[in-house]
């Protein structure tokens, strides 16, 4: 979800383990040479999870890691494809942390509905974030630093000793 920690965590976890680090979002936005608001803006949600499906379908893995918009998991496709670069994480979040750590969502971009609450959505996605989890981490109650931590401790070996 939009607010869980991928783009800020997954910068503590590409240092900690001295791998890369890519966020899709600014894939999208540089691909499109516009913000991901605009495109919902003048686009509807559903343009932006196209173009979203596209940019994840061409990312490449290697020693990196690839935080995806809340939306990614939208796409068999794309989530198929990063399924096999890689080790795919669901940072967990329930719905008052959303709320205190988005504000006003309004403005976030978010790709959904307009009539759609945060609620629902939260609840749309939590099945399809967990279908598609190799590992799951809770991140309320946790500092970003500890939600890496945690990630850390539950990678395969492999990608623990890169
Ligand atoms: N574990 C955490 N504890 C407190 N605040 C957090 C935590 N993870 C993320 N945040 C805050 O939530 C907001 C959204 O984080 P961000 O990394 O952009 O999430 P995402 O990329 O999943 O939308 C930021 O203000 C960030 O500082
Ligand atoms: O969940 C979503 O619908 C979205 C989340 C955003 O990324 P973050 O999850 O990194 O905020 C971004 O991709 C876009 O605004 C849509
Ligand atoms: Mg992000």
């Amino acid at each position: 979800m939009p607010g869980s920690g991928k783009s800020t965590v997954g910068v503590l976890l590409a240092k900690s383990l001295a791998l890369g680090f890519v966020d899709t979002d600014l894939l999208i936005q540089q691909s499109e040479g516009r913000t991901l608001q605009a495109i919902v803006d003048t686009e509807g949600y559903q343009a932006l999870r196209r173009i979203e499906e596209r940019v994840l379908c061409e990312v490449s893995g290697g020693h990196r890691v690839i935080s995806t918009g809340g939306s990614a998991v939208y796409s068999e496709r794309a989530m198929a494809h990063l399924s096999a670069l890689g080790v795919v994480v669901f940072l967990e979040v329930t719905l008052p942390t959303l709320r205190q750590r988005l504000g006003d969502f309004s403005l976030r971009g978010i790709s959904k509905p307009p009539e759609q609450s945060l609620e629902a959505l939260l609840d749309e996605r939590n099945h399809l974030y967990r279908r598609y989890a190799d590992l799951t981490i809770v991140s309320d109650g946790r500092s970003q630093h500890e939600v890496c931590e945690a990630i850390v401790a539950g990678l395969p070996e492999e990608w623990r000793t890169s």
